[in-house]
């Protein structure tokens, strides 16, 4: 028998379907819209009913090839000769239900933990239902939802192993994009499929509901080929996209949208505004869908974090992903508070970042190590292998990774930039790490700006910009006109330094940064 192609799986809900739509007309569309397998889940049904709902459609999917599993009952399955049966975790055991059933069938288990996946794999599962990812009002959850972050060390689970993995809980057409981006394992491995109720069963158009979330799930595919095939930049490519990108961001002077703390917002916008970039400083929930369809940027800086910037934050960065514009975020002082870690987990669930920037200090408690340690929002240590560490949180959370110090690293989890310049008294400021979220995420503006590739555009969270070399030409900037900001007659310290920065980094060249860049780039091996 051939294998299913998990790519779109359709789980039914009666109970969902908009008034007047019926289940045998809505799974036909579905199937049209794309559907590649079906499972049929009654939770109120009697056994009579059940197996008459199971029987009309199998009949339907038998007419367009397409496989049918029925959810928890093993009788239903043995009497319509389904394809296959999904199990929960309470449900009948695995190898039970294999002895049962006639050989070849596929059976599938709901997995929320890895050890509930290294079960199933134990178990001789076929596939493996992962979630819930997000929170869904088809289902009463026993388990919070997983997120995707948490889904990636589940698929690492199946390496070398040829069970299918798809995701389920909360998925539409909306964060499918995100959600196939940010799930996959730091070993590169993917969801199989996607499994989806309300987005198809309650649409009012499920044809067309189907429709997208397919073509969403291919695109997103070829990106992630394309992505894989590139070759390491060498560093004078880097430089050179850097400065294209320098020049770039004076040209079209793109929008930046800063979502950042008190402390630093005025220094924030004017470094903004030295760049030749355009700031756009504005936090309330009820304005963020709007201000996407204005911005080129978002950055997100939790410095100063309150309950009601987090609504805003998220609701920002939704709009943000979906507009396919970059996001910066930067970690400020995570490691202070669980309030901050939480609402970090919360945001890197609910959008995806384009970059991540913070100190060791910030890193580390992101990345749940305690090689080194924060006071408030300052770091107090180093790593051990800096290159390693910057590189790997790259893959994990499937960005950009800046990590700043006296030397500041930036990987995109291939290679690892390595950047030495910089003034001591950029340390001695406040806001200056704050200040370098605002050039990467005007730098990031430009650089998408630069890009138009719109062939995969809903598979894609952004146009194709290099934000390696975005991340690369802010650094530098701030970096080199700091020492360059030093030199100035009348800079005397910390007071006088600031706006000597601000108007160096306005004065700085392309030349300045070829010229003077402390750079080396290391590949992934
Ligand atoms: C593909 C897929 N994954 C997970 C589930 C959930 O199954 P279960 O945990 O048994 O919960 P119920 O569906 O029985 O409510 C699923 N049905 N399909
Ligand atoms: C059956 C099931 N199991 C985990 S979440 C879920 C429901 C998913 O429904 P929706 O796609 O409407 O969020």
């Amino acid at each position: 028998m051939d294998p299913i192609d998990f790519t779109l799986y359709l789980v039914t809900d009666r109970s969902l379907l908009p008034a007047g739509k019926d289940h045998l007309e809505t799974l036909e569309q579905a199937i049209k819209g794309g559907v590649t397998v079906v499972q049929i889940r009654e939770k109120n049904a009697d056994t009579a009913e059940f197996l008459q709902i199971a029987q009309q459609s199998k009949a339907l999917c038998d007419r367009y090839k397409i496989p049918l599993i029925v959810n928890d009952r093993i009788d239903i399955a043995l009497a319509i000769g389904a394809r296959g049966v999904h199990l929960g975790q309470t449900d009948m055991p695995i190898n039970v239900a294999r002895k049962l059933l006639p050989e070849g069938t596929i059976i599938g288990i709901s997995c929320n933990t890895v050890e509930e996946v290294l079960r199933a794999k134990e178990a001789g599962a076929d596939y493996v239902g992962l979630g819930a990812v997000w929170s869904t009002q088809t289902k009463k959850l026993t388990s919070p939802p997983i997120g995707v972050r948490g889904l990636g060390v589940m698929l690492e689970a199946l390496d070398s192993s040829n069970i299918s993995a798809v995701a389920i809980g909360g998925i539409k057409s909306s964060n499918l994009a995100h959600l196939l981006h940010g799930s996959t394992s730091q070993t590169e491995h993917r969801l199989d499929g996607v499994a989806v109720v309300s987005d198809i069963v309650a649409s009012p158009n499920p044809e067309e509901a189907a429709q997208r979330l397919r073509s969403i799930f291919i695109s997103s595919r070829l990106v992630a080929g394309e992505l894989q095939s590139k070759s390491t930049p060498s560093r004078d490519d880097i430089l050179m996209k850097a400065c294209t990108i320098m020049d770039t961001t004076r040209k079209l002077s793109p929008l930046v949208h800063q979502m950042t703390n008190v402390v630093v917002a005025n220094q924030s916008a004017n470094i903004t505004l030295a760049l030749g970039a355009s700031p756009m400083m504005a936090t309330a929930p009820e304005e963020m869908g709007d201000l996407s369809k204005l911005s080129h940027a978002l950055l997100v800086n939790i410095g100063t974090l309150v309950s009601g910037s987090l609504q805003g934050m998220l609701k920002a960065g939704y709009f943000v992903n979906a507009a396919r514009n970059p996001i910066v975020l930067d970690p400020v002082g995570i490691g202070a508070s669980d309030f901050r870690k939480n609402s970090v987990s919360e945001l890197l669930n609910s959008w995806q970042a384009t970059v991540i920037k913070g100190n060791a200090g910030e890193l580390a408690a992101l990345a749940g190590s305690s090689e080194t340690v924060s006071k408030g929002v300052d770091s107090l240590g180093s790593f051990k292998d800096p290159v390693t560490f910057t590189r790997q949180l790259a893959r994990k959370e499937r960005c950009v990774v800046v990590l700043t110090g006296e030397t500041d690293y930036i990987s995109d989890g291939k290679c690892v930039v390595i950047l030495k310049n910089g003034d001591p008294l950029l340390g001695k400021i406040t806001g200056s790490g704050c200040m370098l979220g605002s050039c990467i995420a005007s730098y990031c503006a430009a650089a998408n700006l630069l890009e138009s590739n719109d062939e995969y555009s809903g598979g894609s969270l952004d146009r194709g910009g290099n934000f390696l070399a975005a991340a690369v030409g802010a650094v530098l900037t701030l970096t080199i006109a700091s020492e360059l900001a030093t030199k100035r007659e009348g800079v005397r310290g910390i007071g006088s330094f600031l706006p000597a920065l601000i108007d160096n980094v306005a004065a700085l060249q392309p030349e300045d940064i070829r010229r003077f860049a402390k750079m080396k780039v290391v590949d992934s091996n």
